[in-house]
């Protein structure tokens, strides 16, 4: 199982970033929460901040776990943990994702999201 991270991370008006995968990667143009892999032995929490900086140039604080989703893309299981979070340093700037977006509800839901991002939003919306 490849343990994964991703960060809902809220702006003051209470929107969510969504990041764009690179063309010609794995889920290349869909839509995710910036993270990634967990590494051996590290806290997932301490991924979440390790992964936030390199990808977005961002230092954020992390709150509220939501549930974990179990996925598996056809290359072996997945298990990603989300994780609500703010942001303590910084602007986001996209290092390594196609385009960033902040989104209110509507706009979440027009998005082509990876499918193991699904159920995360639907747990989302019914928080909010
Ligand atoms: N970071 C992130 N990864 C996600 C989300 N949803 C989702 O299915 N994933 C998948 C995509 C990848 O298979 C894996 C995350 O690994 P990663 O983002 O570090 O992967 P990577 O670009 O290095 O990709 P690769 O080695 O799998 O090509 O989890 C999400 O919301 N955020």
């Amino acid at each position: 199982m490849i343990e994964v991270v991703a960060g809902l991370i809220l702006d003051p008006a209470g929107r969510l970033l969504a990041c764009k995968r690179p063309e010609g990667k794995h889920l290349g143009g869909k839509w995710e929460f910036p993270g990634g892999k967990v590494e051996e032995g590290e806290d997932p929490v301490d991924a979440l901040i390790r992964e936030l900086e390199e990808e977005l140039g961002i230092i954020v604080e992390a709150g509220q776990a939501l549930t974990p989703v179990v996925w598996d893309y056809g290359r072996g299981p997945i298990r990603l943990h989300p994780f609500v979070c703010t942001v303590v340093r910084g602007q986001p700037h996209p290092h390594e994702h196609e385009e960033i977006r902040w989104c209110d509800a509507e706009e979440l839901g027009e998005l082509d999201w990876a499918e193991a991002d699904v159920p995360i939003l639907a747990e989302w919306r019914w928080m909010a």
